[in-house]
């Protein structure tokens, strides 16, 4: 498109003259050195007055789309900020211009009024104006609902302002993409108008006018018809892709989706620091690292394992990481972010490059934390539950529906074969959460994520969904990685827990450890001072501070400025996980120190027991 702007520019200069020579003894020629796209019937240089025609169709192609961009969006959004009268009213009249096919509209309105470039470009735009108003009407209205509107409505923001501020920053990703098909839809149009002898007019000629003048000999002479082709594709071509642009622009998540943000591989990486997992381990990760594009560490340096049928927990203040790192061993990490381990590894699987999408689909199973998202609304249950084992168990349907409803059965959930034939709407939260486990655990996986499986739920719903699981673990001898920033949730079912903070694991320890409140690292004594006790009048003691910025993670320990035994040596040099001798593991340069217990700040005495939460 930068190429084309140039020419724009430049062409008329450069090629003006040779595209208005007329030479009356070379009409009609074919493709030859001098004249490589051939001459017309005035014998002009066809690729001459290609280039310098390229000033004036896009000029046109661009002011159609401006009118029908900025003509749709204004009406679009004034149907949408009216009243609901007026609103019906426009909406029904979008649909009406909607469903009038643009091209004969044009047509229509440049055989009227005289045909000429501006009748052109002004019918075309026209033309396109509904289909923006339509998009920007719905999707306005999508995003209506969304809380932050909600709130600005109640704090009494004016409609304008709503649209400035609200509506139309959020919906300007596919309405810049419609912009970019506008582009090329308004220069075809344009052309094919031009074709026809309806768009610009002699003297002045688009590559449209010129290709229609080429077109009847075609047979007799093709060379003429190349140049103004090649031209309308090329310059379509860059306005599709001048879209996918802005749109990843506007929208951070889209850059990940082209190109070389996509990451498939999982890149070998820095040697591990500290521990590495036990080569018996059913699930080993070794110095995992999540970054950003820009290169930003989500996750730093997390080395954890698993043990078949074991049951471990992850906690943690949102935002420290425990999904990334949940998700970097399925494999699910959202686009754009790039894994990097030593050792990255399910069993006899190696995480870190191509997997065979059977054995990790049938290997891991993942229980998401709200069940209403986790299911397909418009699907019935049955066909969902069986879907994996008949895309990649290659069970027949009988069978695979015979499984399900067991493993609904196995799960809890009542009336198993009734549920089948059940929406996903139809079914109550807790069920609805039964049923996704009973999904996750259909294949027999070794390895189940429960990422915050109860943290949308009722507390009474909450315990049984917990103990769900670990009977599912004592049943099938999964092993479970159970995250939740509940510190209580962790203790009712867990073996042993890992405490992340900042995108590192600062602590691992034996949950017996930890119900008895003789967690080291002062984050994770923090954590539990603050975890309310329904049976003991215990005085909260918060957290002070926030955790910083993965941007502005410091170069020393990360909970340092929120701890009240740091030191200068934690600002300047990052702890590494220690062995304990107790078990477990602690990254804290205090474990070394010489304290009194009155300096250590107050661990939970009362810690989290079994079934607090509930
Ligand atoms: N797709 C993404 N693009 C950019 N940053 C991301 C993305 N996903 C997560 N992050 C950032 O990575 C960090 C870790 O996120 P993660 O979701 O793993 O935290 P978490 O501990 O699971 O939090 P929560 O309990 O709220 O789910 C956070 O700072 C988060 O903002």
């Amino acid at each position: 498109m930068a190429a084309l702007l140039v020419l724009a520019v430049i062409g008329p200069m450069v090629w003006g003259d040779a595209a208005d020579r007329l030479n009356p003894q070379a009409t009609h020629q074919s493709a030859s050195a001098e004249h490589l796209s051939g001459t017309d019937a005035l014998g002009r240089d066809v690729l001459a007055r290609t280039l310098a025609a390229t000033r004036l169709t896009l000029l046109m192609a661009f002011g159609a789309t401006a009118i029908a961009a900025v003509g749709g969006i204004l009406f679009g959004a004034a149907v949408w900020v009216s009243g609901p009268r007026v609103r019906e009213l426009g909406l029904r009249l979008i649909d009406v211009l909607v469903s009038y096919p643009a091209v004969i509209f044009a047509l229509t309105v440049t055989a009227v009024l005289s045909p000429s470039a501006t009748t052109c470009v002004v019918a075309i735009g026209l033309a396109s104006c509904p289909a923006f108003a339509r998009l920007t009407t719905n999707l306005a209205a999508g995003i209506a609902n969304r809380d932050f509107v909600s709130t600005a409505r109640l704090l009494g923001v004016a409609p304008g302002r709503m649209l400035r501020r609200h509506i139309l920053p959020n919906i300007a990703e596919p309405l810049l993409v419609l912009v970019s098909v506008a582009f090329t839809v308004s220069l075809k149009a344009l052309s094919g108008l031009s074709v026809l002898g309806m768009g610009t007019q002699p003297p002045k000629y688009d590559w449209g006018s010129l290709l229609g003048k080429s077109l009847p000999d075609i047979y007799v002479n093709a060379a003429p018809v190349v140049a103004p082709s090649i031209a309308i594709i090329v310059a379509g071509l860059a306005g599709g892709l001048i879209g996918d642009g802005l749109a990843a622009a506007v929208h951070p998540d889209a850059r990940g989706r082209g190109g070389k943000a996509r990451i498939k591989a999982v890149l070998a990486a820095t040697e591990p620091a500290g521990r590495t997992a036990p080569d018996d381990a059913l699930v080993a990760v070794d110095g995992l690292s999540v970054s950003l594009p820009d290169g930003t560490r989500l996750v730093e340096d997390v080395s954890l394992h698993l043990r078949a049928g074991e049951v471990v927990g992850v906690v943690g203040e949102s935002g420290s990481g425990k999904s990334l790192t949940a998700m970097a061993v399925a494999k699910l990490l959202p686009e754009g972010l790039r894994p990097d381990a030593a050792r990255l590894r399910l069993g006899d699987l190696d995480l870190r490059g191509e997997v065979d999408p059977k054995r990790l689909a049938t290997e891991i199973g993942i229980v998401y934390q709200d069940p209403s998202a986790s299911f397909n609304p418009t699907l019935k249950l049955g066909s969902q539950l069986t879907e994996t084992l008949r895309v990649h168990g290659d069970t027949g349907r009988a069978e695979a529906s015979a499984q399900a409803v067991e493993q609904l059965r196995l799960a809890h959930v009542t009336l198993p074969e009734q549920r089948m034939k059940q929406h996903p709407h139809e079914l109550s939260g807790g069920m609805r959460q039964r049923a996704m486990i009973a999904s996750a655990l259909l294949t027999k996986p070794r390895l189940l994520i429960a990422d915050e499986p109860t943290t949308a739920l009722d507390v009474t719903v909450q315990a049984e969904v917990l103990k769900l699981l670990r009977e599912a673990n004592e049943r099938d001898g999964t092993a479970v990685l159970l995250i939740s920033h509940d510190i209580g949730v962790v203790t009712q079912i867990c073996d042993r827990v890992l405490v992340m903070y900042s995108g590192r694991l600062v602590e691992e320890l034996p949950v017996e450890r930890l119900r008895a409140g003789e967690a080291r690292h002062p984050y994770t004594r923090a954590l539990l001072a603050a975890t309310p006790e329904v049976d003991e009048d215990k005085p909260l003691a918060p957290i002070p501070g926030r955790p910083p910025q993965p941007a502005d993670r410091p170069a020393g320990c990360a909970f340092a400025p929120r701890c009240e035994l740091a030191r200068a040596e934690c600002e300047e040099h990052r702890p590494v996980l220690q062995p304990m001798e107790s078990g477990g593991a602690a990254a804290c340069f205090a474990l070394d120190w010489d304290l009194t217990p009155e300096s250590v700040p107050a661990a939970a005495d009362s810690a989290a027991s079994e079934g607090s939460t509930a």
